[in-house]
Order: C-alpha cells, then sequence, then structure tokens
C-alpha cells in the first residue's frame, strides 16, 4: 500500500497534516540549507521543498512524500531560523512596524516525479518595544522558526494584518497541499472515513 510521509522535523508541520485527518509517518530529510547565489528567495524555498522530498522519496519509490520550506523575506531578504538570541533579536527589531512576505513551498514527491507550488502571504507586525522584543526572545519560542517567530504562539499579538495563507506561516500551505495531494489520486477528504477520523473536534 502506498504510504504518505512527511519529510519534515517540523513539530508544526505536523500538526497541521494532522488537523486535516491524513494519517502518515514522519522521516526528516537532512539536506544542505545554503542558498545558492544571486537564487531568489521564492526558487530558494521551493529547490528546499524538492530537496527535502526527494532525498526521502528515493529510497522508497512506492511512497508519497511531501517536503516544505519556510522563509520569511523582508525586503528581499531571507530570514531563516535565528542561530542564536542575538540574531533573534535583530530579526524581530527588523520586523518590527513592517510588512514582511512569508514564503512556503510545498513539495509532493513519488520516486523521482516531484510536483512542487510556492505560497507567498503577507504578514504585517505592529511596532514592538524593545522590552517586549527581549522578553518574547527569552521565552525560547523564537528560535526554530524562521524570521524568529511563531504566528501560532506568543508571537500571534505581534500580527497586526496578514494576506494569504495562514496555514503557510505556520509551516505548511494546506490547500495547496491538499491540491497536490489531489493531482496524486489521493483527496485528502478519502482519509476522513479512516477509524482516527471518527468524533473529530469541532
Ligand atoms: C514564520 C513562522 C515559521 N514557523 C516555523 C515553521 C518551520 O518549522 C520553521 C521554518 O524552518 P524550515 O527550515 O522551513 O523547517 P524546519 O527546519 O523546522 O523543518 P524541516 O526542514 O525538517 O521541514 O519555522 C512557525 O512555526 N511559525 C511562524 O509563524
Amino acid at each position: 500500500m502506498q504510504r504518505l510521509i512527511l519529510a519534515s522535523a517540523s513539530p508544526r508541520r505536523a500538526e497541521l497534516l494532522t488537523g486535516i485527518g491524513l494519517d502518515f509517518a514522519v522521516q526528516p530529510a537532512h539536506i544542505d540549507e545554503t542558498p545558492m547565489a544571486g537564487e531568489s528567495p521564492k526558487a530558494y524555498v521551493e529547490r528546499l521543498a524538492r530537496e527535502k522530498a526527494l532525498a526521502i522519496s528515493h529510497g522508497q519509490p512506492d511512497d508519497l512524500v511531501i517536503g516544505s520550506d519556510t522563509s520569511v523575506v523582508l525586503g528581499g531578504e531571507i530570514l531563516g531560523k535565528p542561530v542564536d538570541e542575538a540574531e533573534a533579536q535583530h530579526m524581530l527589531a527588523c520586523l518590527s512596524g513592517r510588512s514582511h512576505q512569508v514564503m512556503t513551498a510545498v513539495a509532493l514527491a513519488c520516486g523521482d516525479a516531484c510536483q512542487s507550488v510556492v505560497s507567498v502571504t503577507d504578514v504585517t507586525f505592529r511596532e514592538l518595544a524593545a522590552e517586549e522584543i527581549r522578553a518574547y526572545v527569552a521565552t525560547g519560542e523564537p528560535m526554530d522558526k524562521a524570521g524568529g517567530y511563531g504566528i501560532q504562539g506568543l508571537g500571534a499579538i505581534f500580527v497586526s494584518g496578514l494576506s494569504g495563507s495562514y496555514s503557510a506561516v505556520v509551516g505548511l500551505p494546506l490547500q495547496e497541499t491538499a491540491a497536490l495531494l489531489a493531482g496524486a489520486g489521493h483527496p485528502v477528504w478519502q482519509s476522513w472515513s479512516n477509524e482516527n477520523n471518527k468524533g473529530a473536534p469541532a
């Protein structure tokens, strides 16, 4: 039987997929995430999502593998996950009072074949006070997140506006992911009759 595999170590991506009723295995992919010279942010996230999916699908060509990558883009510059607290503080100070883009690519691979989509969401932050940024960084929440914030967590209180896909900001564009799965012959709704989904919360 064809299995669905999430090629990601991100707990957010797993939660999002579980939330739409999918049953899947998790096999994180470990790839080099260095941007190539002259690579646009959109091309970068799409390449990484494809590389993550293909890194796992090569070894198990019968399965369907989802890979994804999220970057925050401010004035054309890619902000990945902060390497330390000082960088997290700097990122948040740069995001304060401005709009940025969150680019999340999702790729679906089967053997050597791979389909991918990039979702671009505009997010606006209100002005953040320096003491608020320090308190936020001290919680540890920014450290494993692109741009140094989590919209689904404490960072929600920084966001004054959003245009695009909320789930893509959290880590996986669900409408686009479902469209890729439907295109591969696995519409998400077919999982809804599984035992696991009986009595799903409202
Ligand atoms: C902007 C934003 C990002 N993030 C997270 C989603 C991703 O986990 C992370 C971006 O890093 P990624 O490198 O895209 O993903 P990852 O290293 O966590 O996992 P993997 O490569 O194994 O798939 O930032 C949030 O949780 N909330 C947010 O609001």
